[in-house]
């Protein structure tokens, strides 16, 4: 898959003039079955035209810039793990164009301009609600309307399961909530935490449960405090784990407010500190206690575990 960054004003000289594209355009956090059902959309068309899939997504997410927010914005697949995503959709060029001021002030007919003629875009595919140019102006009937036949539109209605439509926004509020088994429906696969295995308090070896203290990376959504069971990959390899998500109230004062993701892998005896891993998540077994004691905390872990083996063997 090529990645092309873009930032307007942009050269096209790292563009292979010659290909043209089928293109699915969004935000697409999260690349949740409503996103995939545009992707897939887009690649289909690709094959039908004999050209290439792409997708134009875009970074950071326009409310930093649009809504000039000070507070972080956390995503449900940060930048290189949707690029990863779509990597195994199959996608064959996603286009990252920074989202700037600039780039917010466009109007719709140079949007179109810029990014969708200038790429060589022969087919523009979106969801129902895509928006664009200065103040999102330009919708899909625009997109439509301003093609002069250039380009060849589809517009993918909204994807719903029994309750409401598939978003982002529900997505997010199940993850707060820890209601994983609901955010992996719309996901379409269980909600994944990339980061790095880094050193902690040393205290897990000396209670029996050595646990990997996880460093997610910048700007990923954690979800709610409390213990879960979850899946591990380290080094190319999935294991089954217990995972607590929180403060650790048992040792630490209250006012010490450094959230911490430490997973005790299950049937698992290496030195894994440094490697990069992703975390799975599956169900939410309980909150997060304050014990009296190691013992009372050792015997709660050991339940949590029993409780992650069965949730396990009944998933497969
Ligand atoms: C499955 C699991 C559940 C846990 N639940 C709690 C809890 O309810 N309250 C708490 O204070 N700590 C809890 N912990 C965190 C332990 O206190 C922590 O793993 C231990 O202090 C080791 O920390 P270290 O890895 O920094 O050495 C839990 C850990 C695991 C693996
Ligand atoms: N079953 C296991 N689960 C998690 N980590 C393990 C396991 N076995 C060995 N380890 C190693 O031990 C480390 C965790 O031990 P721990 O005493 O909790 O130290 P720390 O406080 O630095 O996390 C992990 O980072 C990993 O390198």
């Amino acid at each position: 898959m090529n990645i092309i960054h873009l930032k307007y004003p942009h050269q096209l000289n790292q563009l292979d003039q010659t290909a043209a594209y089928s293109l699915a355009v969004g935000f697409f956090d999260g690349v949740h079955k409503g996103h995939q059902a545009v992707i897939k959309t887009a690649i289909d068309k690709a094959q039908e035209l004999k050209i290439e899939s792409a997708v134009m997504t875009f970074d950071p997410h326009p409310s930093i810039v649009l809504g000039g927010r000070k507070e972080k914005v956390f995503y449900i697949t940060p930048l290189q793990q949707k690029l990863d995503i779509l990597n195994d959709l199959g996608v064959d060029n996603v286009f990252v164009v920074q989202f700037t001021s600039d780039f917010a002030k466009l109007s719709p007919e140079d949007f179109i301009q810029y990014f969708i003629r200038d790429l060589n875009v022969k087919h523009v595919t979106a969801g129902f609600d895509f928006s664009f140019g200065n103040f999102g102006k330009g919708n899909m009937e625009t997109m439509k309307e301003l093609s002069n036949g250039d380009y060849g539109v589809t517009i993918v209605d909204k994807l719903s399961d029994d309750a409401e439509k598939i978003s982002s926004t529900r997505i997010r509020q199940y993850l707060q909530d820890g209601d994983m088994e609901s955010a992996a429906k719309l996901l379409g696969r269980a909600f994944e935490v990339p980061g790095i295995v880094v050193h902690g308090d040393k205290r897990g070896r000396t209670i029996g449960f050595p646990t990997a203290n996880i460093q997610a990376i910048e700007g990923s959504f954690i979800p709610a405090t409390g213990v879960y069971a979850v899946r591990i990959l380290v080094q190319n390899k999935w294991y089954d784990g217990v995972c607590n998500v929180g403060y650790k109230p048992t040792f630490k004062n209250p006012d010490d407010r450094q959230l911490s993701i430490e997973v005790h892998i299950l049937d698992f005896n290496k030195n894994i500190y440094g490697e990069e891993v992703q975390v799975g998540w599956y169900k939410r077994l309980r909150s997060e206690q304050k014990f009296d004691g190691i013992d009372a905390l050792k015997a709660q872990i050991e339940k949590d575990k029993e409780e992650a083996i069965l949730y396990f063997k009944h998933l497969s």
